[in-house]
């Protein structure tokens, strides 16, 4: 089922002017804030126009009543941040990218079901009582959500950091403020990863918070993932006379069957359970319509808790499917979740938060690799990031922007 929001009740955001005034009339308002970063689209690679408009937001907000930032700026990679001299610096990071589109752009805001913190419920779906919502659904009270590419992962969570930068007025810690570029594609062109390689200092910190979507709580760690090819081979001949060739696409059968039989564990890793995922994500091969091919290949994606390494990934794949041939694309470590630092204690602590793993792949990972403990919280559902449907409830934007700002300023 896909959301088909009420026309009624729908508002579209459309940007108009210049986007970061657009941006900065709602810079109070993490709700409108979300819907109007949604609205500047910014699939991996087309950062530019969104990464302008939070640089001028945050030069706007260092002008005003709240503490300076030294704003920096390599590529589409901004870091913002507060030079206080505090005994401690929070890093605060969140991409500005997204996977592309899906007929998700506009951005809507209505009245509707979303999914609860744990998924239970389906897709946003009309308010109450809409012609065709079942009795149960129809129970479920209608929520203020933004729908749209983005708004889940991770828009509200940026959405999150910057009204909370223009919130604060005497943060207790020092604050660095991350918006970057390129997080949802290939790890070689991370922009976190590309500031960590040519400004290493611009990421110093004592503790890292990834707004990813954690339902506005926080999610430790993070599997890590892994991409590989696996071709099989074959030789080419006419389809009338198949018989002298041998068909690759045939061959990549047994490549199907063997990730068809696999069943994923779930590991725990200091306490939080790590589901693992194993997926054909995409597959090719084909010459013309009447020739047997030569070659087929079936890209894998393995997604595998953090207790393994990526070669130790790589050596499952490997064994996998012994027998063909298997190349590399991609991979990330995972992170584990590193809940017992007397820092992240104190986060959990100051936001009453009982810990969840993180499925996905965030850059949590970077910052533990880089020493500096992490973790991710933000508003949203992950259970509906990369979705056609992909929402986000107002209420928790607004939540978990509060419990930051509560945090920085008091914790
Ligand atoms: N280089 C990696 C980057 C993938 C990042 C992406 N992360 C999320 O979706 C985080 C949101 C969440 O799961 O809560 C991912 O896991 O695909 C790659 O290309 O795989």
């Amino acid at each position: 089922m896909t959301a088909h929001p009420p026309a009624e009740t729908t508002s579209a955001f459309v940007p108009d002017g210049d986007l970061g005034e657009y941006l900065l009339a709602a810079i109070d308002d993490p709700g409108e804030l979300t819907g109007r970063l949604c609205a500047i689209e910014s699939v991996s690679g087309n950062e530019a126009a969104i990464t302008d408009a939070v640089e001028a937001v945050l030069q706007t907000i260092s002008a005003g009543d709240g503490p300076d930032l030294e704003i920096l700026r390599d590529g589409d990679t901004i870091v913002a941040r507060t030079r206080l001299g505090r005994s401690e610096r929070i890093v605060v990071a969140g991409h500005l990218d997204t996977v592309p589109v899906e007929g998700n752009l506009p951005p809507l805001r209505f009245v509707g079901t979303a999914a609860g913190p744990a998924g239970e419920s389906a897709e946003p779906h009309p308010g109450q009582g809409a012609p065709g919502a079942s009795p149960a659904e129809a129970a479920v009270p209608a929520e203020d959500i933004v729908w749209g590419r983005g708004a889940c992962d991770m828009k509200a969570g940026v959405a999150m950091q910057l009204v909370t930068a223009a919130a604060l007025r005497n943060p207790t810690r020092d604050v660095s403020w991350v918006f970057y570029d390129h997080e949802e594609v290939d790890a070689a062109l991370n922009g976190l990863g590309r500031v960590a390689r040519n400004h290493p200092d611009w990421l110093d910190g004592d503790f890292a918070i990834l707004g990813e979507p954690s339902n506005a709580s926080v999610e430790g760690g993070c599997n890590g993932t892994i991409r590989v090819d696996v071709t099989t081979h074959g030789v080419r001949a006419h389809s009338a006379r198949a018989f002298m060739g041998v068909n690759a696409i045939h061959a990549a059968a047994e490549v199907l069957t063997r990730l068809a039989d696999h069943v994923s564990e779930t590991v725990t890793v200091d306490g939080l359970d790590y589901r693992e995922s194993l997926s054909a994500v995409a597959i090719s091969g084909g010459v013309a319509g009447n020739v047997v091919p030569d070659e087929c290949r079936v890209s894998v994606n393995y997604r595998f808790a953090p207790s393994k390494s990526a070669a130790e990934a790589e050596g499952f794949l490997r064994e996998l499917f012994t027998g063909f041939d298997v190349v590399v694309t991609d991979a990330a470590e995972g992170a584990r979740p590193g809940l017992d630092r007397p820092i992240a204690q104190d986060f959990l602590t100051a936001l009453g938060a009982e810990p969840a793993a993180k499925l996905g792949w965030t850059d949590v990972s970077r910052f533990s690799a880089l020493g500096v403990p992490a973790v991710n919280f933000g508003p949203g559902n992950p259970l509906y990031a990369h979705k056609s449907d992909e929402h986000v409830r107002v209420r928790e934007v607004e939540d978990a922007t509060r419990a930051l700002v509560s945090y920085l300023e008091e914790g």
